[in-house]
């Protein structure tokens, strides 16, 4: 049980932009070995939850948290699961002293972490850890001049974890980081490819100075945050017959050529005719691939979950691209 002279429970608040590589690195937390026991709580945008799929099986707590974006809509739900998770521990049902957030892409990190300031429940228990940022090194420079998020992210973190270096030459990623230096001078910056980061870098580091954020965004305790997300919309489907992979397949070279500029996040389990393997889809923009995961388990439903993320999506004509790919 937690008393005013225990420490408080660091949070470490996890973001990046829409497939920079949150989950991959939440997986890396999960799997490797650490000091930490961590709960975890996960907020996908589109209200079918596929991220929760994508974690690898562990014993710690996860919770999930999908009918929103979690600087918006649902911050009472983060301040409920947060006092829920404390309640737990003191009942003895969860154990944990160290609590992660993996924000959406969308998510403006800041009022976020305003949540630990402004509930004086939640503050006395709790205290910001590190907001830990995660940037795609090949599609940041898309996002530097339109994405306000994006900007958000980089300027309000105190790590910042440029991954995907496989995927840019040294050129370009010279020219990234000075950008990013540019919008955030005081983050540490580490390079990475799946988020290969060292976890005693990026958890327990203490590393978060509520004065240093007030000096980058002076309204920081002010509760008005008003973020709508730049008319981005999701579209999910759900499907339990199952699905015609090669059309699939050419869906998907249609999508990219066609809509690959405004399909900012698309990914998905499928549930694909004479394959005992679910097939992982992932894109983002022109990048797609879709890949055999584990087999499916006797005791699960075989079903395509599938989630588009993007700008001007037109959800009938989804639907029926969809709907011809059943098998
Ligand atoms: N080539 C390459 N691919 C990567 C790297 N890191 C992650 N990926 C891939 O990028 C895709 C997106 O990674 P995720 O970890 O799901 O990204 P995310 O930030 O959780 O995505 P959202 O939650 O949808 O915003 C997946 O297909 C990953 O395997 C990397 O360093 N290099």
């Amino acid at each position: 049980m937690l008393d005013s002279t225990q420490r408080k429970i660091p949070v470490t608040i996890l973001t990046g932009y829409l497939g920079a590589g949150k989950t991959t690195l939440l997986n890396r937390i999960l799997t490797e070995k650490h000091n930490e026991k961590v709960a975890i709580i996960v907020n996908e945008f589109g209200e079918v939850g596929i991220d929760n799929q994508l974690v690898v099986n562990s014993e710690e707590e996860i919770v999930e948290m999908n009918n929103g974006c979690i600087c918006c809509t649902v911050r009472g739900d983060l301040i409920r699961i947060l006092k829920t998770l404390i309640y737990s521990m003191e009942k003895g049902n969860v154990n944990f002293n160290h609590v992660l957030i993996e924000t959406t892409g969308l998510a403006d990190p800041a009022p976020v972490a305003q949540t630990f300031f402004m509930d004086q429940a939640i503050a006395e228990k709790f205290e910001v850890d590190s907001i830990v940022t995660v940037v795609d090194s090949k599609h940041v420079t898309k996002h530097f001049n339109t994405k306000d998020e994006a900007q958000e992210q980089i300027a309000f973190a105190d790590i910042i974890i440029i991954n995907k270096t496989d995927l840019v030459t040294e050129t370009e990623l010279t020219e990234i980081e000075i950008r990013i230096t540019s919008m955030n001078p005081t983050a540490r910056r580490i390079h990475a490819q799946n988020c290969n980061v060292n976890l005693k870098d990026i958890l327990g580091i203490h590393s978060f100075d509520l004065n240093l954020k007030l000096k980058v965004n002076p309204r920081f305790l002010d509760d008005h945050h008003h973020h709508h997300h730049n008319k981005v919309t999701s579209v999910a489907f759900v499907e339990e017959r199952p699905l015609d992979m090669r059309k699939v397949d050419e869906w998907m070279s249609y999508l990219i050529q066609h809509k690959g500029e405004d399909l900012l996040r698309y990914k998905g389990i499928l549930y694909v005719h004479n394959s005992k393997q679910r097939i992982v889809f992932q894109g983002i923009h022109m990048l797609f691939a879709g890949k055999a995961d584990r087999t499916w388990r006797s005791d699960e439903k075989k079903v395509t979950q599938l989630v588009f993320i993007g700008k001007n999506l037109d959800k009938v004509e989804l639907q029926r691209q969809f709907e011809n790919c059943i098998a």
